[in-house]
């Protein structure tokens, strides 16, 4: 006669006899009682940030083409700095592009509203910090961040410009990365566009007189920036650089064709 083993299936496993655990997975994971410390674990933040990744990638996959604004979470409403980055939000939706913002205050705020009141796209990646702090109200598509280096991916992952007014460590983190990442050809077709000629003028002149000369960039790494106090001509910079970049694509396509059609007898 045939002896009856004790068996489980637990999802593609098999076991029997001792090996059968005393509860089913289910079991365990319905059970609120046990330890919880896990949460706090790398592993645990792991999945966290690639359901954060999940989600931004969800949500923006079908935005249209788009420029980000960066610039100071402190810039009041009252100023010509938060005139400016209404205008260049207007602009760029004129233009053709969304706008993409960190979703806070200050030029945030301005590039949202200036894009949002036009009519156009306006989008923010938010960033949880130790101060509570919602989205600006001129966000049609928002996400909240909780690691500033997903929120940077999804920056450039779904922008083809920068433009960067006035502001401090942020803005200047954000600039750096994006001149590092087309310095380096991990991004290409992207314009950055320095807002604010009297602002960011010391800098560029900092970086010819310090940086090049003591040759740690090349001449051409300064042509990566382009400086204006116009819209217009941010605008101008931006749509200028796709066109080019459209005109270098089809080129290639059409020798890429000829190539092909050469090898080809038919
Ligand atoms: C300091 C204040 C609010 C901070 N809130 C922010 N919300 C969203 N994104 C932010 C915030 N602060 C910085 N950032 C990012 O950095 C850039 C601005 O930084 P800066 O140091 O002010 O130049 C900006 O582009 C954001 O992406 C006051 O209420």
């Amino acid at each position: 006669m045939k002896r009856e083993i004790r068996t489980r299936r637990q999802g593609p496993a098999t076991l029997r006899g001792k090996a059968i655990p005393p509860t089913t997975t289910d079991q365990r994971l319905l059970d609120r009682r046990g330890p919880t410390d896990w949460v706090h674990a790398d592993p645990w933040r792991v999945l966290r940030i690639q359901a954060e990744f999940v989600e931004g990638f969800g949500l923006l996959a079908e935005l249209p083409k788009a420029a980000c604004v960066f610039g100071s979470a402190r810039t009041r409403p009252d100023t010509p700095e938060y005139k400016l980055g209404e205008e260049i939000g207007a602009k760029l939706h004129e233009a053709g592009y969304a706008v993409i913002t960190g979703g806070g205050p200050g030029i945030m705020e301005a590039a949202n509203k200036g894009c949002h009141e036009a009519g156009g796209l306006s989008v923010g990646l938010g960033i949880e910090l130790p101060f509570e702090q919602s989205l600006n109200d001129y966000i049609d598509i928002g996400v909240q961040f909780r690691y500033f280096f997903v929120r940077k991916t999804i920056f450039v992952k779904y922008s083809q410009a920068f433009v960067v007014l006035p502001g401090g460590f942020g803005t200047l983190d954000e600039l750096f990365e994006a001149i590092t990442l087309v310095q380096t050809g991990k991004i290409t077709r992207f314009p950055i566009v320095l807002v604010g000629t009297e602002y960011w003028g010391g800098l560029i002149d900092w970086m010819k007189t310090s940086v090049l000369r003591a040759g740690n960039i090349s001449a051409d790494d300064l042509d990566l920036i382009h400086l204006t106090d116009d819209p217009d001509e941010v605008v101008r910079v931006i749509v200028g650089a796709h066109e080019e970049e459209a005109r270098k694509h089809e080129e290639k396509e059409a020798v890429a064709e000829t190539a092909r059609r050469a090898g080809d007898p038919a």
